[in-house]
């Protein structure tokens, strides 16, 4: 594989089902020089740090990975942020929001560990949308970004794509607003080839509800798709590419799923006409998100931090 990385460093903070997903696809594409993991404990991260190395060593990636405490990711390009703490999921709905009061203590302790870091991060832990306004929010870092609805946005082009016998690169179109029970499907601005379609939206919506639990179903949790959503989110954060891409961002006071034209790593909003629909599932979503992460910001946790820290 053997070429020189556009990036020098990305960080990763937990080495879980996602965040070796994660590794491996940054080390397979040969993203950047080095690529320091954290963990909760130090022993996750070094197993995961060899396991790549195997993996580098095998494939002669330029990837060089190495565990770390969350403090010594400060001069990465990015931070990848893929914790999940400890607790049973019993919801049957709104499955990304029952994480919210568990991994909240989680977040605000990487914010400490990394208040007024100036890279990027990504932030992968669900709800995604609340937990990466609790990040930057928390932290100060004013490049935070949630990973979600690109991945949300990339399964539904993929479906109607499926369903209507084309590439998925004839579909333009876009899902936004939560990462989760209020996803909004632009439907009225989705074109196939540049024209307006007819959709099979409840069947495309149903795809798009029923797809992550079936996966996990499957095999466990999700990881490939979303360790995709990361590379391409890094590609447009890092300047590597110009593009667009459907991320968590703040937007006019609260904070959701809308696509960001990135143009040498620098973000500019730009949503699609919505039908009144459409305006009213998004905001709908706005209200859900700012309500969350009211419930969240006002946990005790949150004021008196666990004293221990990631490692
Ligand atoms: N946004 C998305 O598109 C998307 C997709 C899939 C999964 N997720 C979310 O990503 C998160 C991770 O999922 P997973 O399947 O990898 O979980 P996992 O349980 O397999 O791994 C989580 C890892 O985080 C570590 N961890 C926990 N607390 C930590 C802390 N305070 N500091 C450092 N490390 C800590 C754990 O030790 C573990 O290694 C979950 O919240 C999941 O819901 C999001």
């Amino acid at each position: 594989m053997s070429r020189t990385p556009a990036v020098g460093a990305v960080g990763i903070v937990g080495a879980g089902a996602v965040g070796q997903a994660v590794a491996t696809t940054l080390c397979m594409a040969g993203f950047c020089r080095r690529l320091l993991i954290a963990s909760r404990t130090a022993e996750q991260a070094a197993a995961l740090a060899a396991d790549i190395d195997d993996m580098r060593q095998t494939t002669a990636s330029p990837v060089h990975p190495r565990a770390g405490r969350v403090v010594d990711l400060a001069d990465c390009q990015a931070v990848v942020i893929v914790v999940r703490a400890s607790f049973t999921n019993t919801r049957n709905t709104d499955v990304r929001m029952g994480g919210a009061v568990a991994n909240a203590p989680a977040i605000g302790q990487l914010a400490a560990a990394l208040h007024g870091y100036t890279g990027t991060v990504l932030v992968v832990t669900n709800p995604v949308d609340v937990m990466s306004r609790l990040f930057a929010e928390l932290s100060g870092c004013e490049r935070v970004f949630g990973i979600g609805s690109n991945l949300d946005s990339a399964r539904y082009r993929a479906a109607l794509a499926r369903h209507l016998h084309v590439p998925a690169t004839a579909v333009a179109g876009h899902v936004i607003g939560e990462h989760g029970d209020a996803a909004v499907v632009c439907a009225s601005a989705t074109t196939v080839n540049d024209q307006r379609v007819p959709l099979p939206l409840q069947q495309l919506r149903d795809e798009l509800t029923t797809r992550a639990g079936l996966i996990s179903a499957g095999i466990g949790r999700t990881r490939s798709g979303p360790a995709g959503a990361v590379l391409s989110a890094l590609h447009k954060t890092l300047a590597v590419d110009d593009g667009i891409e459907e991320l968590s961002a703040p937007y006019e006071g609260g904070w959701l799923g809308i696509p960001l034209r990135f143009t040498r790593g620098q973000p500019v909003a730009c949503l699609p006409s919505l039908d009144a629909a459409e305006q009213r599932q998004f905001t709908t979503a706005d209200t859900k998100l700012r309500t969350a992460y009211q419930a969240v910001r006002s946990l005790p946790e949150l004021e008196s931090p666990d004293s221990e820290r990631a490692s």
